[in-house]
């Protein structure tokens, strides 16, 4: 077996699994004669391994039968090389610079496998520009909001490979926002913060991920306040995404806040069912499985919210269909996906909505449950109404009842009369987008 994916195993029952994630998934290895390179995506991640892994995984691949002796560089493997570290591979071309800015740079995620619809469709455009016209006043910077798993990163990164394909000397430099602490740290540390600022005036877009993570880290927000307003000077792009409206953030300060709001800022929502259907079936026909229109309905039915929920779907029912070797169909993925299918279902519940709702319209649930008919409690009952329709496995029957015994006439009308008002009111869409995100999440 291959000593480094096995080292890899080890480390992750080891270390916790952000900073698997973060510094050693990263790396790629290559074995040259009787020694194993390691491969940084940039000197960001380089720095973190060396300072604080590399020796215990000189360990491991020792143990493991690698190699005696472990280099670490920055670059990627050349192309035909990028397999795990076994082969013994043509000694490795000290990688040309610039590919220290495009390593971590996931060349997977593109504009062309991002599917569009009306949830994402503005910040699939403001991506696509920042990465036409990099450091235009009008998108930059750019900033990606909305709940995790919804495609921000997947747009960032599209953005940046963009970015390379037109221009390929551009250097982008992605980083996610732990690294940047890190990497700001060591460098305190070491007293190499003039090193650790330069490195920054050398790229022409810095993508920097979760940026809620800088919350109540006053140093290292700091930091990034002076770099940002250094790369915003001198016209370089900022992309960054924040799993909410950077203003909602606390402990962030008021100053980076006003900051973050200069260019363009854009929400991304949930995917509709419609745009729920299509991703399944995008996903399936990239990986090669055979997936029925039926199977991605059921799906994009059945799981509301979160796409990296409705892949993990997929993944099942594709490593079962392998698995018993049988083809995936309606019944197949409603036996696969049973007990997800329910948790699902079971985390929603109708008194989970009502108590959302109310929380959201700043409500008891008395009043939506109340006989009164203001306007102010009439809107948000329906809502909820519409809402347990919508997410649940509730019939309208059942769903009265659960609204203080209304007739299943009612539940009906309210769902009709939201579903009408939503085309052409905008807050009541916001609303319905917004709620629809606290309910999956
Ligand atoms: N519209 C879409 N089309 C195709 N794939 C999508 C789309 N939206 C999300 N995905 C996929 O969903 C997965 C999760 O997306 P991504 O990592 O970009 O989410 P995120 O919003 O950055 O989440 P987090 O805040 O948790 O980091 C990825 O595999 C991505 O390709």
């Amino acid at each position: 077996m291959d000593a480094w994916p096995r080292c890899l195993e080890r480390l992750e029952a080891e270390l916790p699994a952000e900073d698997v994630h973060t510094w050693l998934k990263p790396l790629q290895a290559s074995r040259q004669d009787s020694r194993t390179v390691l491969y940084a995506p940039n000197a960001f991640v380089r720095d973190e391994v060396e300072s604080r892994y590399l020796q215990r995984i000189r360990e491991l691949l020792a143990h493991f039968g690698g190699s005696d002796e472990v280099a670490l560089e920055i670059g990627s493997l050349p192309r035909a090389a990028a397999a795990p570290a076994t082969v013994a591979a043509a000694p490795a071309q000290p990688a040309p610079p610039m590919e220290a800015f495009a390593g971590h740079l996931d060349p997977h995620y593109t504009f062309d496998n991002f599917v569009e619809g009306r949830s994402n469709q503005l910040g699939r455009a403001a991506a696509w520009q920042a990465a036409l016209k990099p450091g235009d006043r009008t998108h930059n910077p750019l900033l990606l909001y909305g709940g995790t798993g919804l495609g921000k990163t997947h747009l960032m990164f599209a953005a940046g490979n963009e970015m390379r394909r037109q221009n390929p000397s551009a250097r982008v430099l992605y980083l996610r926002s732990e690294q940047f602490y890190s990497a700001f740290f060591r460098s305190l540390q070491e007293k190499t913060t003039d090193r650790f600022k330069r490195q920054f005036q050398q790229v022409d877009a810095l993508l920097i991920d979760d940026i809620q993570f800088f919350a109540g880290k006053d140093r290292t927000q700091e930091e990034f306040f002076h770099t940002f307003n250094a790369l915003f000077e001198s016209r370089q792009q900022i992309i960054m995404t924040c799993d909410r409206y950077p203003r909602e953030v606390e402990g962030l300060e008021p100053r980076l806040k006003s900051r973050l709001s200069w260019g363009l800022s854009v929400a991304i929502d949930p995917p509709d069912f419609e745009t729920r259907a299509a991703i399944v079936l995008a996903k399936a026909q990239e990986r090669g499985i055979l997936v029925p229109d039926e199977v991605a309905f059921l799906l994009a039915k059945k799981m509301h919210g979160n796409v990296r929920d409705l892949e993990g779907a997929l993944n099942s029912l594709a490593a079962r269909a392998n698995f018993t070797g049988r083809t995936i169909t309606v019944e197949f993925a409603q036996e696969t996906l049973r007990d997800l299918l329910r948790a699902q279902q079971q985390s929603i519940g109708i008194p989970n909505i009502q108590k959302v709702v109310a929380d959201y319209y700043g409500l008891q649930i008395k009043d939506l449950l109340s006989k009164r008919r203001t306007r102010s409690l009439a809107r948000p009952r329906q809502v909820a109404m519409a809402l347990a329709k919508e997410l649940t496995e509730h019939s309208l029957p059942e769903i009265g009842d659960a609204f203080a015994g209304r007739d299943h006439t009612t539940v009906l009308h309210a769902c009709r009369q939201v579903r009408n008002l939503m085309a052409t009111d905008g807050k009541l869409r916001e609303d319905w987008d917004k709620l629809i995100r606290k309910l999956s999440e």
